[in-house]
C-alpha cells in the first residue's frame, strides 16, 4: 500500500481528480483479477470493488432513468465498452513475466517484502502511469458524452410527457364542457315540457267553448234547408211552365204540318195536271219536234256566228256581253261541241241525241248504281283513253270530260297562271246549295274562298285535331259498344246507320262543341224527330239533285220536293243558328281563355271576328258544309273498312292481311282486344301512336280509299274568251282543247287504272303502300280520294284520324259478317250508289260477332 501513498500525495487533485487517481489504480488490480473468476474477483478485492461499485451505481442511476423511457445503450453495453478501452494498454504493458510478479506481489501482499526500486523502473512506471492517465481521460470523456446524450433523451422524454399531459388536460376540459351542456339541455327540456303540458291543458280546457259555434252552424243549416224548399218550389213552377210551353209548341207543330200537307196536296194536283197536259202534247208531236230541231239547230249556229262576227262588235258597243245570251248559247251547243271537241275520244253519237242514248243505257238511275260504273264501261269500250267526252247535248249546254289518268286531273286542280286557286268548281254543285248554304267553303270562289279557307285551316290542322282526339275516341267507344250490343243479339244491322251517327257526333262536336248524341238518341226523338235537325240534314241530302245520274224530269217538276227542300233548309238553318248564337253567348260570358287547344273548329275561325248577323249566317253555311262533306264520306269509309276486314273470314289472303294488322296493333297498343282506345285516351298518345307507328293500318285505310273512293271533284273550265284563255290537255298524244267543259276527275277509274297502278290495280293489297320502289314510280296524283291542289279536302286529316281510331278499336275484338251482296256463291257484291257522295247500295247490312279470343 506504500506505493499508493506517494502516488496520492504527488497528484492530490480535487474530487474528480481523486476519482481519476483511484481509477488509475484500478487497472492494475483489474489486470490481476481479470484472469480470475468473477467470484474470486468479488471476494478477493473488496476494497477496490467498493469504489468501483459506487461509481457504477451512480452512473447506472443516471443512465437507467433515461433508459427506462428510451434506452439507446444498455448499461451492460456501457460497461463492456469501458472494459474494452483499457485492453490495448494492458496488453502492451502487461507482459508474461510481469504477471507472475504482480501475481506474486499480490500473493505475498499480506507479508511485507523489502525490495530495491531501480530508477529505470520508476521512469518506466511513470511513463506507464502517464499513458494510463491519458486512457482514463478518454474513458471519462466518452462517459461524459454518454451522459450528455442521456440528458438530451431525458429532455425529449420530458417534453413528450408534457405534451401528452396537456392533451389529457384539454380532453378533460372538453368532457367538462360536454357535461355542462348536457346539464343545460336537461334543464331547458324540462322547462319546455312543462310549458307544453301547461298549454295542452289550457287547450283541452278551452274545448268546452265550441257549443256556441255548433249552435250557429245548426241555425245556418236550418236556413239553408228553408231556402232549398223555396228553390224546389220555384223549380216545380218552372218545370210546369216548361211543360206548358212544350205542349203549345207540339200543338203548333202539328197544326203547321197539317197546313203544310194541305198546301203540298194543292200544289201537287195543280202541277200534276199541268205535267200531264205537257206530256200529252210532247208525246203527240215527238217525231215532228225531233226532225225540226235539226233545221233549227243549223239556223241557230248560223245565227250565232252571224251574231258573233257581225252583230257582236256592234252590239258590244251597245251592251257589254251579247254573246252570253244563255238561250242562244244553249241552242248552238249541240253543234259547237261536236266541232270543237271532235278529237276527244267519245262513244259513237246519234246524229241528234248524241251520247244521250249511251248515257241513258249505262247511267240510268233505274240501274241503281253510281254513274262511275257506267263511265267505267264507256272507258273500257273506248280502250281506256286518258279522258273521254260525255256529250250531254242537246239537253244540257255543257258536256263532261271524264278523266281516267292523274295527269289531266292535276291540270284542273293545281293552280295555274290563269286560275290562281285552280279551275273553278262545276256549276253542278249549285244543286247542293240548299244543303251546304249559298256561302259554303265548298262552292265559294276566288278571294272569298281564300279568306274562308284561311280562317278554317287552323281548326282542321293535325295539331288541333289531336287536341280534340279525346272527343273522337270517346265517341268511337260508343260506336264499339253499339256493335258489341249488336253482336250479343245477333241481329242484322245496317252499319251505315251506326257509322253515320258516329261521324255526325264527331263533326258536330268538333265543329261547334254541340253534342247531338245521335249515337244514343233513338230514332224519332230530339234531333232525330220529324222536325229534328238531324232528320232535316238527312232529308235534305236525299232531296238534293242527284248530279250525274242522268236526266230525271221528276226532279225538276216535283213541287213537293222543292217545298220540302225549302222547309227543311229552314229547319236546319234555324237550329244551327240557334246553337251557334248560344255558343257565342257562352264564349262572351267566359273570361277569354288563351288556350286554343280544346276549342271548337268554328270558335277558332271566329276568334278574331266580330260576330255580326252576316258572319253568323256565313258560319252556319260552313257548319252545314262540314256536315255535308264529312258525315257521309267518312261513314262510307268506315263501312268499307269493316267490309274489307270481314273478308278475312273466308279468304286466306285477307286472313294474312288482318293477321298483320293485329300484330301491329298488339305491338303498338299493347295486348287486349279492346285495349287500344284506353291507351289512345292518354294525353299525347293518339298523336304519338297514330302518326307513324301504324304504317300497315294506314296502308289498309289508303287501299280502302283507293278502291272505294267516296267523293270526287267536278270543275268547269270557262270557255275561252277575251278574259279566259283556251286550256289544253294531252289526250292520246294529242294536245286537245278542253276549255268550256265540265271536267270530272273520276277517281273510280283513276284508282283502278292498270296503266297507273299496274296489272294488279283491282287487287286489294295494302303492301303496295310499303313498297318504296313501287311508290316512287307512281304518277303524282295517282291516289286522290281527297283530291289535290289548293281546294283539296280540308277534313282529310280528320277523316284519316277517324279511320285509324276505328281500325284500332274494332280490328282485334270484333268480326264482321256481310249479310246479302256478299259477292260469294254467285251473289252480287255490295256496290256504290249515288247519294250526293258514293255510298254502299244496301246500307252495308252486317251481322257482328265478338272474336273468340276476346
Ligand atoms: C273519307 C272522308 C272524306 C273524303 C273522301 C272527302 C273528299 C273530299 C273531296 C274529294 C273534296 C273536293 C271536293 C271538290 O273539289 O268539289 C273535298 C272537299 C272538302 N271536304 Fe272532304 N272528304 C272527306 C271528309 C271530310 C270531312 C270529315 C270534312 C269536314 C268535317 C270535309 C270537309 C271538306 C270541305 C269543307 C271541302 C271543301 C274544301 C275547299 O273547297 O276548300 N271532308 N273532300
Amino acid at each position: 500500500m506504500a506505493e499508493v501513498a506517494p502516488s496520492r500525495s504527488r497528484t492530490d487533485p480535487p474530487a474528480p481528480e481523486q476519482h481519476r487517481s483511484e481509477r488509475t489504480l484500478i487497472p492494475r488490480r483489474l489486470h490481476a483479477s481479470s484472469f480470475r473468476s468473477k467470484g474470486q474477483y468479488n471476494s478477493g478485492n473488496h476494497h477496490h470493488h467498493h469504489h468501483h461499485h459506487r461509481y457504477r451505481d451512480s452512473a447506472k442511476e443516471t443512465v437507467q432513468s433515461a433508459i427506462e423511457l428510451k434506452p439507446p445503450i444498455t448499461f451492460d453495453h456501457l460497461l463492456r465498452r469501458e472494459r474494452k478501452s483499457p485492453a490495448p494498454s494492458r496488453r502492451g504493458s502487461g507482459t508474461a513475466q510481469q504477471q507472475p510478479q504482480v501475481d506474486g506481489s499480490a500473493s505475498v501482499e499480506d507479508e511485507p517484502v523489502q525490495r530495491v526500486v531501480r530508477p529505470e523502473e520508476v521512469a518506466k512506471a511513470k511513463k506507464e502511469n502517464a499513458k494510463r492517465e491519458e486512457e482514463l481521460r478518454e474513458s471519462l470523456k466518452s462517459v461524459e458524452e454518454v451522459g450528455m446524450s442521456s440528458t438530451r433523451q431525458l429532455d425529449d422524454t420530458y417534453y413528450a410527457i408534457l405534451e401528452k399531459a396537456s392533451m389529457l388536460r384539454s380532453t378533460v376540459a372538453s368532457l367538462q364542457r360536454l357535461a355542462d351542456e348536457c346539464r343545460t339541455m336537461h334543464t331547458s327540456f324540462e322547462e319546455d315540457t312543462t310549458k307544453l303540458d301547461r298549454d295542452t291543458k289550457q287547450n283541452v280546457e278551452s274545448f268546452g267553448n265550441f257549443d256556441h259555434q255548433e249552435k250557429r252552424i245548426n241555425e245556418l243549416v236550418d236556413k239553408l234547408q228553408q231556402l232549398r224548399g223555396r228553390t224546389n218550389q220555384l223549380n216545380d213552377r218552372l218545370e210546369s211552365a216548361r211543360l206548358r210551353v212544350e205542349a203549345y209548341e207540339k200543338n203548333e207543330n202539328v197544326k203547321q204540318s197539317r197546313r203544310r200537307t194541305r198546301w203540298n196536296i194543292t200544289w201537287a194536283t195543280l202541277l200534276g195536271v199541268l205535267l200531264l197536259f205537257v206530256s200529252i202534247l210532247l208525246a203527240r208531236n215527238r217525231r215532228a219536234v225531233g226532225q225540226q230541231l235539226d233545221i233549227v239547230g243549223e239556223h241557230l249556229v248560223w245565227l250565232e256566228d252571224f251574231a258573233g262576227d257581225v252583230v257582236g262588235p256592234i252590239a258590244t258597243k251597245l251592251r257589254p256581253s251579247p254573246s252570253e245570251d244563255p238561250y242562244l248559247h244553249a241552242a248552238v251547243y249541240t253543234y259547237r261541241i261536236r266541232q270543237r271537241y271532235h278529237d276527244i275520244p267519245s262513244l259513237p253519237r246519234h246524229w241528234f241525241w248524241g251520247n244521250l242514248q249511251a248515257i241513258g243505257e249505262k247511267c240510268n238511275p233505274k240501274l241503281g248504281r253510281h254513274p262511275d260504273y257506267g263511265f267505267e264501261e264507256m272507258w273500257n269500250e273506248l280502250e281506256r283513253p286518258p279522258a273521254f267526252l260525255v256529250d250531254l247535248a242537246p239537253i244540257d249546254r255543257l258536256s263532261f270530260l271524264v278523266v281516267g289518268e292523274p295527269q289531266i286531273a292535276e291540270t284542273v286542280v293545281q293552280p295555274s297562271t290563269e286560275y290562281k286557286y285552280s279551275v273553278p268548281k262545276s256549276d253542278t254543285m249549285e244543286a247542293a246549295k240548299p244543303l251546304i248554304g249559298k256561302e259554303s267553303l265548298i262552292t265559294a270562289e276566288g278571294e272569298e274562298w281564300r279568306s274562308l279557307r284561311k280562317r278554317f285551316n287552323r281548326g282542321f290542322a293535325p295539331a288541333h285535331l289531336h287536341n280534340l282526339s279525346p272527343l273522337i275516341i270517346s265517341k268511337t267507344q260508343v260506336f264499339v259498344k253499339r256493335i258489341q250490343d249488336g253482336a250479343k243479339t245477333g241481329s242484322v244491322v245496317p252499319l251505315k246507320e251506326l257509322s253515320q251517327d258516329l261521324t255526325t257526333d264527331i263533326i258536330t262536336q268538333l265543329a261547334i262543341k254541340k253534342d247531338f248524341e245521335s249515337q244514343s238518341i233513338p230514332e224519332g226523338e230530339g234531333p232525330k224527330s220529324t222536325f229534328g235537325v238531324l232528320t232535316a240534314s238527312r232529308i235534305l241530302s236525299t232531296l238534293v239533285g242527284k248530279v250525274g245520274q242522268g236526266f230525271d224530269p221528276t226532279q225538276f217538276l216535283d213541287p213537293v220536293r222543292r217545298l220540302k227542300l225549302w222547309y227543311y233548309e229552314r229547319v236546319f238553318d234555324r237550329e244551327l243558328y240557334r246553337v251557334l248564337s248560344q255558343k257565342i253567348e257562352q264564349e262572351k260570358l267566359q273570361p277569354k281563355k288563351k288556350d286554343a287547344s280544346a276549342k271548337a273548329i268554328v270558335q277558332l275561325a271566329l276568334a278574331d271576328i266580330e260576330p255580326t248577323e252576316a258572319v253568323l249566317r256565313n258560319t252556319v253555311a260552313q257548319i252545314k258544309s262540314f256536315l255535308f262533306a264529312g258525315q257521309d264520306t267518312t261513314a262510307t269509309l268506315i263501312q268499307w273498312l269493316c267490309y274489307e276486314l270481314s273478308k278475312a273470314d273466308y279468304d286466306p289472303r285477307y286472313r294474312k292481311i288482318v293477321d298483320r294488322l293485329e300484330a301491329e296493333h298488339n305491338a303498338v297498343f299493347g295486348p287486349g282486344a279492346f285495349s287500344a282506345l284506353n291507351m289512345l285516351k292518354q294525353p299525347g298518345k293518339a298523336e304519338e301512336l297514330l302518326g307513324t307507328r301504324i304504317p300497315y293500318t294506314t296502308a289498309f285505310i289508303k287501299e280502302t280509299l283507293r278502291l272505294h273512293p267516296p267523293a270526287g271533284t267536278a270543275r268547269l273550265i270557262p270557255a275561252a274568251s277575251k278574259t279566259s284563255p283556251p286550256i289544253y290537255a294531252s289526250i292520246n298524244g294529242q294536245s286537245t282543247r278542253i276549255d268550256g267543259l265540265r271536267v270530272y276527275n273520276c277517281q273510280w277509274i283513276i284508282h283502278r287504272n292498270p296503266k297507273v297502278w299496274g296489272e294488279d290495280a283491282h287487287v286489294f293489297n295494302p303492301d303496295r303502300w310499303l313498297d318504296e320502289a313501287y311508290m316512287s314510280k307512281l304518277a303524282p296524283g295517282a291516289w286522290r280520294p281527297f283530291e289535290r291542289g289548293p281546294r283539296n279536302c280540308i277534313g282529310q286529316e280528320l277523316a284519316l284520324l277517324e279511320g285509324k281510331v276505328v281500325m284500332a278499336a274494332v280490328t282485334r275484338g270484333l268480326r264482321f259478317e256481310k249479310v246479302g251482296f256478299t259477292g260469294r256463291d254467285g251473289e252480287k257484291e255490295v256496290w256504290g250508289i249515288h247519294h250526293v257522295t258514293t255510298v254502299p247500295n244496301d246500307g252495308m247490312m252486317m251481322r257482328f260477332h265478338l272474336r273468340k279470343e276476346s
